[in-house]
């Protein structure tokens, strides 16, 4: 799958600017603050239907206007698939694919995949378990409808759970019926979603060490650590054993919703030991496992964005990276970069073609 050309209308800094990519590699140039990333948060938006960095749709209106648009068009097996994607201040986001209007955004969501590679990525080592877990279960609910499930059952009644906790110390009355029923819907959505979570890192890690191994060409060695409560304990006596912590807390304090996963170099966690490039050569492989994850899913390669691509990554690994993702199963690639010279020098180098496209001050 590919993206042919993207138009942006009042997104972000962009008035009204078209773009034409190619299938292969496309290099985003431009000085800071010129509207690289903005570029590829356009394509997230066709892709995904939403921004990859502002949850707010309004911040991605041009300042001084009242809505914006972005268009394009998408090869896929052979066929043409025009997408759109508009917002209205105050009004609700428009998505359309060959004139007619998504429903839902979810009826769109793995139609036209992607994958992005960016400086936000620090999260996965630096932010809360929260955004580890959304990674998987974002993967795992792709290919599992059980799991799917059983992670809404499990919201549902968590919810439930907390606010029934809240309700007790706000003088609700004591219901031992009410807790054992939540009590036995949690561990056995628990047990489900922990088992499978255990089962898709194995998996999961061999495409990962892969790919850190292809780029890095180094014998670290590189793991993601499943980390669960439920390893060690039994969920519902737990859940019993906690109700007067939880009571106290208002919420439930025990479970897979504290589920971590945690990444380890050479028996290190990867957060306190490992160099800046180190950390984020370990994100990049994450992505690119995700990237090969998703393609068996779908059948067809998803695009890849890389911003600041050679940020943090030595001449080594850089080189590595570039003659990895020029070839399959990699397809259209698109990376942002500040320096002209730089990567030019090093795409003849290595002797790899390249569509430059040159962001200018709008
Ligand atoms: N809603 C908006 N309206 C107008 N301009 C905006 C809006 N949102 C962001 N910008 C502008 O977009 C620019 C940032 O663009 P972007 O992050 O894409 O830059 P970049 O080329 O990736 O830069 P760098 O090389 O520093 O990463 C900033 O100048 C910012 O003021």
């Amino acid at each position: 799958m590919f993206l042919k050309n993207i138009s942006l209308f009042n997104f972000k800094n962009y008035e009204n600017t078209t773009f034409e990519f190619s299938r292969e590699i496309n290099c985003i140039i431009g000085d800071n603050g010129l509207g690289k990333t903005n570029l590829l948060d356009a394509i997230h938006y066709l892709s995904l239907g939403k921004s990859m960095i502002n949850t707010q749709d309004t911040f991605n209106i041009r300042h001084d206007e009242l809505a914006f648009a972005v268009k394009g068009i998408f090869q896929k097996n052979d066929r043409s698939y025009k997408v759109s994607c508009g917002f209205q201040k105050s009004s609700k986001k428009t998505l359309m694919v060959n004139g007619e209007v998504c429903g839902r955004l979810s009826s769109h969501v793995g139609q036209f995949p992607v994958v992005v590679v960016g400086p936000q990525d620090q999260d996965l080592v630096w932010g809360g378990s929260e955004f580890r877990r959304k990674l998987f279960d974002s993967m795992l609910s792709q290919v599992d409808n059980v799991y799917l499930e059983s992670l809404i059952r499990y919201s549902h009644y968590l919810t439930q759970r907390n606010a029934y906790l809240k309700g007790l110390s706000e003088g609700k009355p004591w219901d031992e019926l009410l807790m054992d029923h939540f009590n036995h819907e949690l561990s056995a959505q628990g047990r489900v979603i922990f088992e499978k979570r255990e089962k898709f890192l194995d998996s999961f890690n061999e495409i990962f060490r892969k790919y850190y191994k292809m780029f890095t060409r180094k014998d670290e060695r590189v793991e993601i650590k499943y980390k669960s409560g439920l390893r060690d304990h039994d969920f519902m006596q737990k859940l019993k054993e906690n109700i007067e912590k939880d009571r106290i807390l208002q919420r439930t304090t025990f479970g897979v919703h504290r589920d971590d996963y945690s990444f380890v170099l050479d028996d290190f966690p990867l957060k306190k030991y490992a160099s800046q490039g180190q950390q984020k050569s370990f994100t990049i492989a994450v992505k690119l496992a995700k990237f090969e994850f998703m393609m068996n899913q779908c059948g067809y390669a998803p695009l890849l964005l890389f911003d600041d691509l050679f940020d943090k990554l030595d001449e080594n690994r850089t080189e590595a990276l570039l003659d990895l993702i020029s070839k399959s199963p990699f397809e259209q690639v698109m990376i942002t970069e500040a320096k002209y010279d730089r990567l030019q020098a090093l795409l003849e180098k290595m002797g790899i073609a390249a569509n430059m496209l040159k962001v200018d001050e709008n």
